[in-house]
């Protein structure tokens, strides 16, 4: 499936009146129009509709809904309901139900869930939210859940997943009405669990209302997406809106941070604390990290005396949090912690690959792919990657245009910080100059913005020798950065994870970083090795003009 418009939906649901709809929700049905008709599922997307939807208009920042009924209706919708705007906008040219709410948006969660036969109902649900790793963590959730034999459902960022059928994701957290109609497909895929992530801006539009997670999961919070809050507090009271009994049953929540700890202590629902760091008390902790295999191992125990040692194979502290919020929210939710240690046993830890997230695509160099796309995770990402890097850690990233200006110099400064060598290259240009973007990012390095030269960095274990280049398009980028790599270096390629596409000025270019990087692994294999050391890069310096 390539469309942007493909939504995993059921097949087949049981047929709902739109007049028993009304009364259950005390709906105005608009004068004009038929008064009853059969709907079996709810699309709030024109071009999702399909035969037999209610189609729900909401206004939006950009368009009304309603202004684009009539071709849902031409695709087989069979009632409308939208907000007293949309019914003007719509007049009286059809003959099609139209229901009139104060606030659809407010609604459609549980308007969705009622025709749908409330399908959250019948899975085990665990939902995580917080500004990093909820991808990571979902994918580790959805991983130990199908090693205790469950059926899962996996809705996040990369993919969507109802047991066998996947979708890319289009948002982080569906709409209401698509994440409805995913839970009834998931129904009738017998699916049994549901590892999700659960946006602030989800929470905050409605569009997990028709849900009570089993177990919410929180496992961070640092300053991301103000320009849709507003302010830090709007963004925490958003997700905390999680924890409370309309959203949730019970939660875990990791206090490894201060807003981790006043997450715990707003919670409405009863909340397991979880923390990895040492001299801190918390209801689950995690102790005896240490490196294994491309990852760590860990034990977790409970203050009630339950313990497990298992694994995770990404790499970084981080992903120990990550796995171990995983579990936690496991044992959590029901599952005994001998099946659990056994099927992780069986399934060599937490070993789920996720896509973009530290994903290792060869050890000897290492070439890892993060998403990291900000300061503090580029930071993150090569702090992980340091300790298990026995030669060079070389990073390629770039900051993204039209985006966020003030953070390229400090990205370009933490690279230099984590870094032995560091690549400067595009990320999304969008609609700037991608040469002025990566000078900004050079600005950062302490090379005076000049690339091709070496900076002296300190740290902890000593000052480092620190060479900055320049090298554009991004392809190019990542393979100098893997030719001139020796077999013990590792070099991390930061910033866009699992995205596929570039956009530069207005026009999509297909980009994958992990296809560029598996292309310069086999052109270097290709190249007879100097006593399986560094090549010497044939693109270096060669920056061409995005
Ligand atoms: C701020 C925000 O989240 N906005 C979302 C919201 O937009 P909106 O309410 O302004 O809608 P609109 O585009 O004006 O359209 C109004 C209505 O007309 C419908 N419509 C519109 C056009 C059309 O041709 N046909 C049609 O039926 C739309 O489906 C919508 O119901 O509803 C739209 C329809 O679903 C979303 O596409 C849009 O997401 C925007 C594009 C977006 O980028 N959202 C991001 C910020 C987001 O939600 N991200 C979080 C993750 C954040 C993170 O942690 O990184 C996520 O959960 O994905
Ligand atoms: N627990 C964590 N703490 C801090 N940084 C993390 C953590 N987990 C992952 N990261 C960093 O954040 C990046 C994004 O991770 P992940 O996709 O799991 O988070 P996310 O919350 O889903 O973010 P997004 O919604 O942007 O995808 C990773 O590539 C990694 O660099």
């Amino acid at each position: 499936m390539t469309s942007p418009f493909d939504r995993i939906r059921p097949a087949a649901t049981t047929a709902r009146q739109v007049s028993d709809l009304a009364v259950a929700f005390g709906l105005t049905i608009a004068p004009g129009h038929a008064a009853d008709a059969a709907v079996t599922c709810v699309a709030s997307d024109n071009r999702v509709a399909r035969p037999g939807d209610l189609f729900v208009a909401l206004p939006g920042a950009r368009a009304h809904g309603a202004q684009f009924a009539a071709d849902a209706v031409g695709r087989g919708a069979t009632a409308v309901l939208t907000d007293a705007r949309g019914a003007e906008l719509i007049g009286s040219d059809s003959t099609t139900p139209v229901l009139i709410a104060d606030d659809p948006r407010a609604i459609l969660g549980q308007v969705a869930a009622w025709v749908l036969g409330n399908p959250a109902d019948e899975l085990m649900t665990f939902g995580v939210t917080g500004t990093n790793g909820k991808t990571t963590t979902t994918y580790q959730l959805d991983h130990l859940l199908r090693a205790l034999g469950w059926r899962g459902g996996l809705i996040g960022t990369v993919e969507t997943r109802s047991g066998d059928r996947v979708v890319p994701s289009i948002l982080t957290t569906p709409e209401a009405a698509d994440l409805q109609a995913l839970l009834a497909a998931m129904r009738e895929d017998h699916v049994r669990t549901l590892a999700m992530e659960v946006s602030s801006h989800a929470l905050a539009q409605h569009r997990v209302d028709g849900v009570v997670f089993g177990v919410a999961g929180f496992t961070n919070l640092t300053q991301d997406h103000l320009d849709f809050h507003g302010d830090f507090e709007s963004y925490f009271a958003t997700k905390a809106d999680l924890f409370t009994p309309a959203r949730a049953r019970r939660g875990v929540v990791t206090v490894d941070d201060a807003w981790g700890e006043r997450m715990a202590r707003a919670a409405q629902i009863p909340v397991a604390t979880l923390t990895t760091l040492p001299d801190k008390h918390a209801d689950w902790t995690v102790t005896d990290v240490a490196p294994s295999g491309t990852g760590s191992a860990f034990t977790l125990t409970h203050r009630d005396g339950r313990t497990l040692r298992t694994s995770t194979s990404l790499p970084g502290g981080y992903n120990v949090a990550n796995a171990a919020l995983a579990v936690a929210m496991v044992l959590e939710g029901g599952s005994d912690i001998r099946d659990v240690t056994e099927a992780l046993t069986a399934a060599d830890g937490l070993s789920a690959t996720v896509p973009g997230r530290m994903e290792v695509l060869a050890t000897a160099p290492r070439v890892v792919v993060d998403f990291a796309h900000n300061t503090e995770a580029l930071q993150l990402a090569l702090a992980a990657l340091r300790p298990t890097t026995t030669g060079r850690l070389a990073v390629v990233f770039g900051a993204t245009g039209d985006r966020d200006a003030g953070k390229r110099p400090f990205m370009g400064a933490a690279a230099v910080r984590g870094a032995d060598v560091v690549y400067v290259t595009d990320d999304d240009p969008h609609d700037e100059d991608p040469a002025k973007v990566r000078a900004e990012v050079l600005a950062g390095t302490g090379t005076g913005g000049t690339p091709g030269r070496t900076v002296e960095a300190a740290d902890d274990s000593g000052s480092r020798t620190v060479e900055v280049h320049e090298v554009a398009p991004r392809a190019d980028a990542i393979r100098a950065a893997i030719l001139a790599a020796g077999q013990d270096d590792t070099v991390l390629v930061a910033g866009r994870g699992h995205e596929t596409i570039q956009e530069i000025a207005g026009v999509d270019h297909l980009l994958d970083d992990r296809v560029e990087a598996r292309a310069a692994l086999a052109a270097r294999n290709a190249i007879p090795q100097q006593d399986g050391q560094r090549q010497q890069d044939p693109m270096q310096e060669r920056t061409t003009q995005a």
